[in-house]
């Protein structure tokens, strides 16, 4: 049995269904995220975990202990919130201690404990201000502090970084992963950000609508995803409109590009979805599969150069990395882009299913995914 089991779990809120059939088994030490769009159950799934929501069916077990029916403070969970949850009436050292106070520790060892945690969260010196007087990004890590000074056997993160700076954002990113390896302490980590699921993540639960969509590491749920919405709502991805004709072949804006559809019949319509770094601008003529458009823009991100280029109805984004010697390309200017008919994704339209893994990763390359 794994240390955390979500079994069954259903959750309703009067008529309304709002997460159902949630199966989930975490093991200790790992890292999971809940990742979906505002509204598809997220939050709610984490507070059942945590007991301030109780399902309307199914269980949560923690270290083999069915913990459904027990109130929060006697599961031995740690939370941080998305809003700035620290009691502004206290210092920061009284709110790290706060939870080792209720549960009866000793003075002394109370105050050694609170120095330790905030020298793990790099903030030894603020140990007497007071909340209003730290950033954002320091409160943040005042809250870790106080959510793991209890040592819980389980911590749930809501939305910890969305209020802050994107640059604060992406190094807390880095300390909370770190600091979550080193206590080797098992986390739920919930968030609308792609790039942080990617990022932070051991396994991602991607959701939509309260039901879970797909499990799986970041590398699968990238490369593998396993419907329409995983594919569109992780990482960047241009969808192609064409329709098959024979030989493997399917014409887009009038050209004809090789590419597999499974399942598709000789004059079907059919989704092709492709993401920005499986495309390339073709410099000779030696390439197959290519489509001739337009440049409808560019954005230059500093070491990577997105393009967004028109193909009739179409638009495909190509991701380059800065080359300096080679400005990048001015809008309206004719392109040829290339791509690999085995990092296309052929989607089918009725039902949302992706017939086969995006590309690379059906040859299970050990190539690095850009994010
Ligand atoms: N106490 C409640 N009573 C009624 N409906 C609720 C309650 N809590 C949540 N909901 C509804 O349940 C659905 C899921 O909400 P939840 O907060 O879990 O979504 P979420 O994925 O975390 O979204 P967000 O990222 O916006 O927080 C929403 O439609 C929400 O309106």
């Amino acid at each position: 049995m794994s240390f955390l089991e979500i079994t069954g779990v259903r959750k309703a809120f009067g008529p309304t269904t709002v997460v159902q059939g949630f199966d989930l088994s975490v093991e200790r030490g790992e890292f999971v995220s809940f990742l979906g769009p505002s509204g598809c159950g997220k939050t709610t799934m984490l507070r059942i975990v945590a007991g301030f929501e109780s399902p309307s069916a199914g269980t949560v077990r923690i270290g083999g202990e069915d913990v459904t029916d027990l109130a929060p403070n006697a599961r031995r969970i740690g939370m941080v919130f998305q809003a700035y949850a620290l009691f502004p009436n206290m210092n920061v050292a009284d709110n790290v201690a706060f939870g080792l106070k209720i549960a009866g520790m000793a003075r002394a060892e109370r105050e050694a404990r609170v120095d330790e945690m905030l020298r793990l969260v790099g903030l030894p010196h603020v140990r007497d201000r007071y909340p209003y007087q730290l950033s954002g990004g320091q409160q943040q890590r005042v809250a870790l502090a106080r959510a793991i000074a209890p040592k819980p056997r389980v911590l749930l993160l809501d939305e910890p970084l969305s209020a802050l700076d994107a640059k604060i954002r992406v190094s807390l990113r880095e300390e909370i992963r770190e600091l979550q390896r080193a206590l080797g302490i098992t986390t739920i980590f919930v968030t609308h950000d792609q790039e942080e699921a990617l990022s932070m993540s051991d396994r991602i639960v991607v959701m939509s609508d309260g039901r879970m969509e797909q499990v799986g590491t970041p590398f699968e749920i990238y490369n593998r995803p396993r419907s329409r919405f995983v594919a569109s709502f992780v990482g960047t991805l241009s969808l192609l409109e064409g329709r098959t004709v024979i030989g493997e072949r399917v014409v887009v804006a009038g050209q004809e590009i090789e590419a597999e559809t499974p399942g598709h019949g000789v004059g079907e319509a059919v989704t092709l979805a492709l993401r920005p770094e499986a495309v390339s601008l073709v410099t000779s003529r030696e390439r197959s599969n290519r489509l001739t458009g337009e440049i409808a823009d560019v954005a230059f991100l500093g070491s990577v150069v997105r393009i967004r280029a028109r193909f009739g109805e179409n638009e495909i984004l190509i991701d380059t990395f800065n080359d300096p010697a080679t400005p990048p390309p001015e809008r309206g200017a004719a392109v040829t882009v290339h791509f690999s008919p085995a990092d296309i994704q052929c989607l089918d339209a009725a039902t949302g299913a992706s017939h086969r893994p995006l590309a690379r990763a059906a040859v299970a390359s050990a190539e690095p995914v850009a994010v």
